[in-house]
């Protein structure tokens, strides 16, 4: 399917996306979700799980702020997926900062995620590669971790989406480039995991690659229109989020290179 056609399905079918993620994230990530049109639920109780994922059109994890307790929910809710073919989306945020987010994501990725969306050092890190990440912030280029994107890709069976400057997706197969959005967006804390969130309402509506494309041109063409009205990354914030409700979807071909 098209991206824009899939943003068209975003908004008309609202689908319900389970989100695992972070304390710093919650907040954006649910405003991202509504604000492109579909309908977030932040869940993370082990109890949960459960009756929760099998309802949902996708689940969305991120390890932002790993702990126990919602380590054992992560693993529940992508195994209940995975069980139920429903598209769920893994955010390994700073993986490679101690051996525990190691192991997790290793074993998350296990669960055979539909998408795997992360910044150039958190994809290099995950085939075991040192890269210059710094906790949640990339010190690598885009450029530098599509081989790791290419191999994850085929080993797992996912779609791997890059995001930096110039965002990269690939299948293993397929690659497609996306290009715009601002240098204001890396300012602005948990960006990432909120496109994360978005990217599971764009899973629940179509096949992997053409959704992880769709998300990152969503966020490319409403990253671009905000900056030029923004004067820091306060009020970029508020303009993004105004952006990614207005945006429409034939602008979103134009940013897929
Ligand atoms: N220098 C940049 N110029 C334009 N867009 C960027 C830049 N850096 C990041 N982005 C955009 O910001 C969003 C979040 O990406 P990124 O900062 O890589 O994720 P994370 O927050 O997980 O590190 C993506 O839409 C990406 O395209
Ligand atoms: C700062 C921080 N610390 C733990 S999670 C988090 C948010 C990371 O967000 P993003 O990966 O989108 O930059
Ligand atoms: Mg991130």
């Amino acid at each position: 399917m098209v991206p824009q056609d899939l943003l068209t399905e975003v908004r008309d079918e609202n689908p319900l996306v389970h989100c695992i993620t972070n304390y710093v994230a919650m907040n954006i990530a649910a405003n991202v979700v509504l604000a492109a049109g579909a309908s977030p639920a932040m869940v993370h109780a082990p109890e949960e799980i459960a009756d929760f994922t099998p309802i949902c059109g996708a689940l969305t994890i991120n390890i932002g702020t790993l702990s126990a307790p919602w380590q054992a929910s992560m693993v529940a809710a992508a195994t209940t997926a995975h069980a139920r073919s429903i598209p769920w989306v893994l955010d390994p945020v700073a993986h490679f900062i101690s051996g525990y987010r190691k192991r997790t994501a290793q074993d998350l990725l296990s669960l055979r995620p539909t998408i795997v969306r992360g910044n150039a050092s958190e994809i290099l890190a995950l085939t075991g590669e040192a890269g210059a990440g710094k906790g949640a912030d990339t010190g690598d280029s885009v450029d530098a971790a599509q081989g790791a994107a290419k191999a994850l890709a085929a080993q797992f069976g996912t779609v791997i989406a890059i995001t930096g400057p110039v965002d990269y997706v690939t299948d293993g197969v397929h690659e497609a480039r996306v290009v715009g959005g601002s240098p204001m967006m890396p300012k602005v804390t948990a960006l990432g995991c909120a496109q994360t969130a978005l990217m599971g309402a764009y899973a629940a509506t179509g096949p992997a690659f053409d959704a992880a494309l769709a998300t990152l041109a969503h966020f490319k063409v409403a990253g671009s229109a905000a900056a030029k009205l923004a004067k820091g990354p306060g009020s970029f914030k508020m303009h993004f989020l105004d952006a990614l409700a207005a945006t429409q979807a034939a602008d979103l071909e134009q940013v897929i290179a």
